[in-house]
């Protein structure tokens, strides 16, 4: 019997003028404990996987592996290498903290756990990391969650310019790199292929001071309806403005001791979190009621990726600060009981299998 776990960051995305580019993985792990026993002859699950699940958004994750995220990315991964299934009998479970659908990239841990996935049970050792981080692009289309995810700490990353046959293969619809359910008509055709060195990352430094203030509300917005409300075009001052803070952020947060004003002025942005605030109600008054100047401890606030979750960075005063944000939120939302669960983050390690 092997067995080994698969241990993947959340993350925050964009830390304010970075949108599609800066990432922060985050110390809540999702995990896979994965067993494999090649001795059985055949197996009674369907592409001889059983998926059991625990933790958020129990009730709706799919167990079906045709179904199941984590699972058609790993089969993704597989079908490329031309194995149609898992090994007989591959059992994976899902042990899930971090909240579906909240801006701490609970979609791009599971499409990194599940390329992992797929290396691991495929015994494809040949796929480094940045050969991984290729096909999660084939699948998350921004890289920044999904490279904090994988490569652990803060990291800005980018897209290298492609080919316009390139360009093809990546724009393939979703559908066909992930068919759904991955099992339906096996047709034996091998899914497109990712375009090798598709992206890239850097990893910035992190003073050791900083902390980060996760303030989850009780509320769901889908990435999807969060890229909806953003426009198609910018004007110049709105470019240039994130322009000027994006130079700002990597140096400001990795400098100790960390400079407050330099931090909260590095954290501002234009490009998306004023477009958001209709789905988050009190993000703008969030944003423009914390300063340093008045708050002991506070170095900077923005939306965690899509949101709707707040990140606050801080050197203490973490439940003060916590609790100063709740109260906006709370008095700004129809939903004056609204919950809001907070937690104290620091950068994480990357993706890693544990044997
Ligand atoms: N462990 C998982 N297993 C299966 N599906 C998952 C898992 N984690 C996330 N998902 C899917 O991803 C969806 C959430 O993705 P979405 O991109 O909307 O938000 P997010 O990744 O949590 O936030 P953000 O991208 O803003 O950081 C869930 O509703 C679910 O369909
Ligand atoms: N950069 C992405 C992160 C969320 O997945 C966004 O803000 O839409």
């Amino acid at each position: 019997m092997e067995s080994f776990v698969i241990k993947t960051p959340s993350s925050s995305a964009n830390i304010g003028p970075g949108f599609d580019v800066i990432g922060l993985a985050l110390t809540i792990y999702l995990e896979l404990h994965v067993t494999i026993d090649r001795s059985k002859g055949s197996s009674e699950h369907p592409l001889n996987c059983r998926v059991t699940y625990e933790g958020e958004g129990e009730a709706d994750i799919s167990l079906d592996p045709q179904s199941n995220l984590l699972t058609r990315v790993a089969l993704y991964v597989l079908r490329c290498h031309d194995q149609r299934a898992f090994p007989v009998e591959t059992h994976v479970h899902i042990k899930n903290p971090i909240p579906l659908g909240r801006g701490l990239g609970s979609s791009g841990a599971a499409v990194v756990a599940g390329v992992m996935l797929g290396k691991e049970v495929g015994r494809l050792h040949h796929l480094d990391n940045d050969r991984l981080f290729d096909y999660c692009l084939m699948i998350e289309r921004h890289p920044d969650n999904v490279g904090a995810a994988l490569f652990g700490g803060f990291v800005g990353t980018y897209l290298k310019p492609l080919t316009a046959a390139d360009v093809a293969r990546t724009e393939i619809p979703l559908s066909e790199v992930l068919p759904a359910p991955a099992g339906g008509v096996d047709t034996g055709k091998k899914p497109p292929e990712p375009p090798m060195g598709i992206g890239h990352h850097i990893k910035f430094p992190w003073a050791k001071e900083i902390k980060a203030v996760a303030i989850i509300p009780d509320f769901v917005v889908p990435t999807h309806e969060a890229r909806a409300v953003l426009p198609e075009k910018y004007t110049r001052p709105d470019v240039t403005f994130n322009l000027q803070r994006i130079a700002l952020l990597p140096v400001a947060l990795g400098q100790s001791p960390p400079d407050p004003e330099l931090i909260h002025l590095a954290m501002q942005d234009r490009i998306h979190q004023p477009y958001r605030q209709t789905l988050i109600p009190g993000l703008t008054e969030v944003v423009e009621s914390m300063s340093p100047k008045t708050q002991a401890g506070f170095l900077g606030v923005c939306l965690s990726g899509a949101g709707p979750t707040i990140l606050a960075l801080a050197t203490d005063h973490f439940e003060e600060i916590a609790n100063k944000i709740i109260d906006t939120l709370r008095r700004c939302n129809e939903k004056k009981d609204l919950r809001c669960e907070w937690k104290v983050l620091v950068p994480a390690e990357g993706t890693h299998v544990i044997r």
